[in-house]
């Protein structure tokens, strides 16, 4: 089993790891995830001692890990699959391992074809692929047939059949009793391959459950229900009514109000009763993928902006060009209609409008989220919406971060 207590990390001002108590336990894959620079290498680093915490501690068999007699053989890793010596073969990599570790040579041949990796045993790990990397730092944390085994992201470069083996074989190693800990970005990943989950976000714990709770807590079905934008007090007022009938609301992205809590019907009766008129009333069940962005999506720390591409692009004489929205579609988020759209497009009668369109800010009007999630925060300073990512329900309950997580975030040499 792997402890973590009261795990913290910081590097100067910045806090990476802070107050993380969580159990890894055998038998089962335990997913950790978190979004990017949200403190799960770092986590896992301090498990395998090659950082020490600032404050807290954690062990392995309930030993910290430099105190672990013959560690290799007791835990496995892979932490960076970039960190071999290009200049050897994988066969020559594995083999100085081994030998370290005092595991016979035997078992790197063992390893190469558990990782498909003997025909191209021989070559210089320089020229490797970054699937083929992957592998070979599997292959090296497999060596020692340990009953621990951590794998930072393992999944990064393979291709599908590479991760459906990374799955089954994280699974395998799980059945056989061992302790798996595998940290991901990708929710749909770890739904398909762990029954643990710890999520954390800038560092804290968000989540700390089985997979099939996090689903059933997180993919209810809700109902989508949208007022005329043009009339902000019908929304102030339905809200209200569904409120008072025991719902619990949301404010979507798009001003819409997503419901949970009440049957499709009786939001009808309700929204009639208060006469309010709606422009949209439909069901939804939340995703995983979905659930899993609204509980770190305040604690994201990298968000892209629109390419504005610096006027490079200009557009022909008489050819009027929209950068950065598709021909013929309206910006996001209700805009006005772009100038000079394909001749012939029409605009889009359903995109929210007037001053709904921008999100409300959470928790100002509606009732607090369920379960007491911990305080709203506001977006990064200066972060504009990216376009293109998929649109996530608006802000549910982000971490309130330590004061000194929430200074603008340069990244540091490591
Ligand atoms: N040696 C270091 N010096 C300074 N800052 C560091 C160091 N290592 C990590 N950090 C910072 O700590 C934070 C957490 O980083 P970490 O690599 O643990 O996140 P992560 O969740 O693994 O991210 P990713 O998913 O992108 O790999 C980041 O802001 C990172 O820049």
């Amino acid at each position: 089993m792997i402890e973590a207590v009261g795990l913290t990390k910081r590097y100067g001002a910045k806090t990476a790891v802070h107050n993380l108590s969580f159990q890894v336990r055998p038998g089962t894959v335990t997913g950790f995830l978190g979004p990017n620079g949200s403190g799960k290498s770092t986590t896992m680093r301090m498990i395998l001692g090659l950082d020490a915490p600032t404050s807290g501690h954690a062990t392995i068999g309930g030993r910290p890990f430099r105190q672990l007699p013959n560690a290799p053989r007791q835990v496995g890793a892979l932490l960076d699959a970039k960190a071999v010596h290009g200049g050897r073969s994988a066969r020559a990599h594995l083999l100085s391992l081994a030998q370290l570790s005092g595991i016979p040579a035997r078992r790197v041949d063992e390893v190469l074809g558990v990782v498909g990796l003997q025909d191209v045993a021989g070559r210089r790990s320089k020229g490797f692929s970054l699937g083929m990397g992957q592998r070979l730092g599997i292959a090296a944390a497999l060596l020692g047939d340990p009953q621990v085994l951590l794998f930072d992201e393992p999944v990064n470069g393979l291709d599908p059949e590479g991760i459906l083996w990374v799955r089954n074989l994280m699974k395998q190693l799980a059945a056989e009793g061992r302790t798996v800990f595998v940290s991901s970005h990708l929710m749909s990943e770890m739904a398909l391959t762990a029954e643990h989950l710890i999520v954390i976000g800038r560092g804290q714990l968000m989540a700390d459950m089985p997979v099939k709770d996090f689903i059933s807590a997180n993919s209810a079905d809700f109902a989508r229900v949208r007022t005329p934008g043009t009339e902000p007090e019908q929304r102030e007022k339905l809200a209200a009514a569904l409120g008072e009938a025991g719902a619990r609301i949301e404010p979507e992205q798009d001003g819409a109000l997503r419901v949970t809590g009440l049957p499709l019907p009786r939001i009808s009766d309700l929204a009639h009763e208060a006469g309010v008129r709606l422009w949209e009333l439909s069901p939804h069940q939340a995703s995983l993928e979905e659930a899993y962005m609204r509980l770190t999506q305040g604690a994201v720390d990298y968000r892209s902006t629109s390419d504005a591409r610096a006027g490079l692009q200009q557009a022909p004489a008489g050819h009027p060009q929209q950068l950065g929205a598709p021909h013929g579609f309206p910006p996001a988020q209700g805009g006005p209609a772009p100038q000079g759209a394909m001749p012939g497009a029409q605009p889009n009668p359903y995109a929210p409008q007037g001053p709904y369109a921008p999100q409300a800010a959470p928790g100002q009007g509606y009732p607090p989220p369920a379960q007491g999630g911990p305080v709203p925060q506001g977006p990064v300073p200066g972060a504009q919406p990216n376009p293109y990512a998929p649109q996530p329900p608006a802000a549910p309950m982000p971490p309130a971060a330590p004061a000194d997580m929430t200074a603008p975030h340069h990244e540091e040499a490591r």
